[in-house]
């Protein structure tokens, strides 16, 4: 007998289940081509081979400190009271390419990054040393190897130090730079045109009558696609009508690799875009979630196209439930998705039957909890922005007490 809080209800028969339509989606999109791209031009895209060091880092032993570099038996019985005083051979900025050998008894004056010359094996900085340009004064004694960082401590010349797949951020790009990679290759990023269609529609800045608002899906969901790496170009106030909606999008066919759009797909008089592309390769169908319900997805003139609805929460979460994970593995991420979670409700929560619900929430790493932030309302926007995860309650689950392990998607 299943508990009382936990009544089992499958997803209604006429909705199609999330996972049928994300695979749907998914299957839409295929890999992007690979291509080179200086380094600075790769940020946020995706390595498409393993990336190996054609050098060691560091390339050559050098010193951490700025100080001078001895050989630690010469200044064995340095102190404060009885220094060490050597002359000073050499001056070793970083930089220097050639490698003046240390002679026993003597010290260079060497800086941090400079290589460490033949014969030293130990740096004393600065702040122990009288500072002295031709002897120096030593105050301290060193051991053997002191402020010296090794060459190849830290990555080994042939080793593989980014995999193909990896997405790159600040570190990945340093990393390749450090060994000496100018170029990468990389996935190019996926093209997606953002249409939004809606005679309510105003831009943002301009006066608003009565019946109308501000057009906010277009610029959230080009900046959901740029935000998963990708390139968006958005066309808004495409007007309720078939005929103008084919002669704005037709130009940009032969340019992107996926149409995006927002709004125009339910059952109401004026589905401008449920119109526009019924019976021409795209199926529309109502999923098993809440918000989300109504989806489309097929290829239009051999163009994937996805249509999200245009109740605003609808459409972000619907990107981030089909739309974004199937980006990213077109752009080559070997991990698409966003990481989950199990975490305790922090409050009980009640879930529609037979559809599931993705709220959003908060969630608190720490404590391994998530709150609830806002209600279930696809209109509720602002939520949006306090939340940093969406909990994914299954269709089965329709009263969740306080406690109860949830799923998150870490959204941010
Ligand atoms: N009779 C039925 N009505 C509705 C159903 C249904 O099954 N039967 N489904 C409801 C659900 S669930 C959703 S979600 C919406 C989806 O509607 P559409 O995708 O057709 O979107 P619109 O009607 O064009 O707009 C819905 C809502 O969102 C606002 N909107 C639209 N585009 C934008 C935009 N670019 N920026 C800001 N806001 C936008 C629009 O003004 C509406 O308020 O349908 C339900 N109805
Ligand atoms: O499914 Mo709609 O997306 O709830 O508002």
């Amino acid at each position: 007998m299943p508990p009382k809080d936990r009544l089992r209800v499958r997803a209604l028969p006429s909705l199609r289940p999330v996972a049928e339509h994300r695979a749907a989606v998914a299957a839409l999109l295929s890999r992007t081509p690979v291509e080179s791209r200086p380094l600075a031009a790769c940020l946020g895209l995706v390595l498409a081979e393993d990336l190996h060091a054609r050098i060691s880092l560091p390339p050559f032993d050098n010193s951490a400190m700025d100080g001078y570099a001895v050989l630690a038996d010469d200044v064995a019985d340095a102190s404060p009271e009885s220094p060490v005083v050597l002359p000073v051979a050499e001056d070793v900025p970083a930089g220097r390419t050639d490698s003046p050998a240390l002679r026993p008894g003597t010290a260079h004056r060497i800086m941090t990054g400079a290589p460490v010359p033949p014969g030293a094996d130990a740096i004393v900085q600065v702040e122990f040393t009288d500072g002295g340009v031709e002897r120096v004064a030593v105050h301290q004694p060193k051991e053997p190897g002191a402020h010296i960082r090794r060459a190849g401590e830290d990555v080994r010349a042939g080793a593989r130090v980014l995999g193909a797949g990896t997405r790159l951020g600040a570190a990945e790009l340093g990393l390749a730079a450090a060994v000496g990679a100018g170029e990468l290759p990389v996935h190019r990023p996926p093209r997606v045109l953002v249409l939004s269609t809606g005679s309510e529609l105003v831009e943002p800045g301009k006066p608003l009558l009565h019946g109308q608002i501000y057009e906010s899906n277009g610029v959230m969901l080009a900046a959901a696609v740029e935000q998963a790496g990708c390139s968006a170009e958005l066309l808004r106030f495409v007007p309720d009508d078939v005929e103008e909606f084919h002669a704005a999008l037709t130009p940009h066919l032969s340019t992107v690799d996926l149409v995006l759009t927002s709004g125009g797909v339910s059952a109401g008089a004026y589905e401008v875009v449920k119109d526009a592309f019924s019976g021409q390769g795209v199926e529309f169908v109502k999923v098993a979630m809440q918000p989300g319900m109504p989806q489309g997805a097929g290829v239009y003139r051999g163009v994937p196209v996805i249509t999200l609805p245009g109740n605003p929460v609808s459409s972000l979460v619907s990107f981030e439930v089909f739309v974004r994970p199937a980006l990213r593995a077109a752009a080559g991420d070997a991990s698409p998705e966003r990481p989950a979670r199990r975490a305790r409700l922090t409050e009980a929560l009640r879930s529609a039957p037979g559809k599931r619900q993705y709220r959003r929430g908060f969630h608190d790493a720490d404590a391994g909890t998530v709150s609830v932030v806002g209600g279930p309302g696809s209109h509720l926007l602002s939520a949006l922005t306090t939340s940093n995860c969406l909990m994914e309650i299954d269709e089965n689950d329709t009263e969740l007490v306080e406690g109860t392990e949830v799923t998150v998607l870490l959204t941010r």
